[in-house]
This record gives C-alpha cells, sequence and structure tokens, in this order.
C-alpha cells in the first residue's frame, strides 16, 4: 500500500490558529499562535502542513504577512490556501516559498483564469472541491459554487494537477471522513486526490489508508489533533505500519 500523506492544519483567523464546525463563521475554537502549532506539527514529524488563511477565505480581511513568516518558518512542505483568487494574490502565495496553493473560489468563479494558472505553475496548483452533497461551494463555504462532477472534468482537461476534496458537513465535527465520497471523487479523476473533513480517529486514518491504491494521497487532519482525539506521531507511525 502507498503510504498516506498526513497534512496537519493551521487555519488562520484574526491572527490565531481555530478550528471551525462545518465551516461556519463564529464556531471557532482558539488554539493560539499558527507558528507554535505549526512548528509542533513540524516538531511531531509532519512533513505536510497545511495552512489556512480563513479571514481571507471569508473576504472579511487577510493574514498574508502573518501566514508569509510561518511558510517562512517552516523546513517542511506547505499547502498554502484561502483568498487565493487573483494574479496578486496568487503570486504572493507563491513567493511564500510553499510548495503548493490551494484555489477554491477561484476555480469556481474565474474557471479562465484558473485554468491559466494550472497552465502556468503546474502542481504547485491544486484545486479545492469544497463539497455538500454533490454541489460546491465557494466564498467561505456561503456560495454555491455549481456541480462537482461537471467542474472535476472541466479542471481534469485543463490539466489540474491534484484536488483536495472537503465534505464541508463533516468538516470540524469528528465525525469521520466521507469514504463514499472520496470514493466517488476518485472513480471520476485519475488525479490524486487529498481528503478533508471530519477526521476523528486512527481508524479513520486506516480507512483512507485503505483508499490510496484509487487515489487517495494524502488527508488533511485538524480538529481530531488540536482535541488530543490521538497524536499526530501515533497517526504518521500508523500510516508507516500500513504502507
Ligand atoms: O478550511 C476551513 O475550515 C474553511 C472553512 C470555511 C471556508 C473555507 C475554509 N477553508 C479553505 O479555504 C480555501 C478556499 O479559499 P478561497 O475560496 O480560494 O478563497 C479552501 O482551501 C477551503 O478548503
Amino acid at each position: 500500500m502507498t503510504k498516506l500523506q498526513l497534512l496537519p492544519a493551521v487555519d488562520v483567523a484574526d491572527g490565531l490558529a481555530v478550528r471551525l464546525v462545518q465551516g461556519e463563521a463564529g464556531s471557532e475554537t482558539s488554539y493560539g499562535d499558527p507558528l507554535e502549532a505549526a512548528l509542533a506539527w513540524q516538531r511531531d514529524g509532519a512533513e505536510w502542513v497545511h495552512l489556512v488563511d480563513l479571514d481571507a477565505a471569508f473576504g472579511r480581511g487577510s493574514n498574508r504577512e502573518l501566514l508569509a513568516s510561518v511558510v517562512g518558518a517552516l523546513d517542511v512542505d506547505v499547502e498554502l490556501s484561502g483568498g487565493i483568487r487573483d494574479d496578486e494574490s496568487l503570486a504572493a502565495a507563491l513567493a511564500t516559498g510553499c510548495r503548493r496553493v490551494n484555489l477554491g473560489t477561484a476555480a469556481l468563479e474565474s474557471p479562465e483564469w484558473c485554468a491559466r494558472a494550472i497552465a502556468e505553475h503546474g502542481d504547485r496548483v491544486a484545486v479545492g472541491l469544497d463539497v455538500r452533497g454533490t454541489r460546491l461551494a465557494a466564498r467561505g463555504w456561503t456560495q454555491e459554487g455549481g456541480e462537482l462532477y461537471e467542474t472535476l472534468a472541466r479542471l481534469d482537461a485543463e490539466g489540474c494537477a491534484r484536488y483536495v476534496v472537503t465534505d464541508i458537513t463533516k468538516d470540524g465535527t469528528l465525525r469521520g471522513p466521507n469514504l463514499d465520497l472520496l470514493r466517488e471523487v476518485c472513480a471520476a479523476t485519475p488525479r490524486p486526490v487529498i481528503a478533508s473533513g471530519g477526521v476523528s480517529s486512527l481508524d479513520d486514518i486506516r480507512a483512507l489508508a485503505g483508499l490510496t491504491g484509487i487515489g487517495v494521497e494524502g488527508s488533511i487532519v485538524g480538529k481530531a489533533l488540536y482535541a488530543g482525539q490521538f497524536t499526530l506521531p501515533e497517526a504518521l507511525r500508523l500510516t508507516e505500519e500500513l504502507a
């Protein structure tokens, strides 16, 4: 079995590391300094950190300089997302030295711009497919963004290298990942998929590792780590054992 990558999440709102429930603004629990959180994941053995500017995703502000300083302080790969929607924000995000950026709203609202970004930057661009049922969500998950499988077909045709698939209804709930959704998305695209939303236990990590053969490359883990459901070293050890 291929080793499942784990991407501990650091979502930032108003300068603090937070976790939301189902992406709802105002539902956050705060976990302090984002740099401390990211460095803790790195010390615990993370090979990736998933770093999100929630204020930029909601269109209510920006933590751009803070996130750039977090990326600069880390030695591990960073997937950076939130508010990357035009040439200027894309250039600034890539200039942080992150390994890749994750486009959400722009992939749905500015398909031509997104296609150009994919063509220019290859696998430094992933697209986040934030899903309720089979409908996509944009702008901090507050706006309707079209049909999942139509969008996936379009992005595949444009050469999108990778997808980050979040079941919004699971995110931050500790209710387990949506394995059926992941199976369906993997059946619909040949490109690798990063799973996101709902991970609550080492059994969930085991179940996700069981999907590497069909295209699940990794999983974002957020609330479960912050809430102490398991530790990152335990989860990393499990992915090694299962590989
Ligand atoms: O990650 C979250 O918990 C989250 C919650 C609510 C809205 C967005 C969220 N995250 C990520 O934001 C980017 C999308 O940003 P944009 O649409 O490109 O500005 C994407 O990674 C979402 O998964």
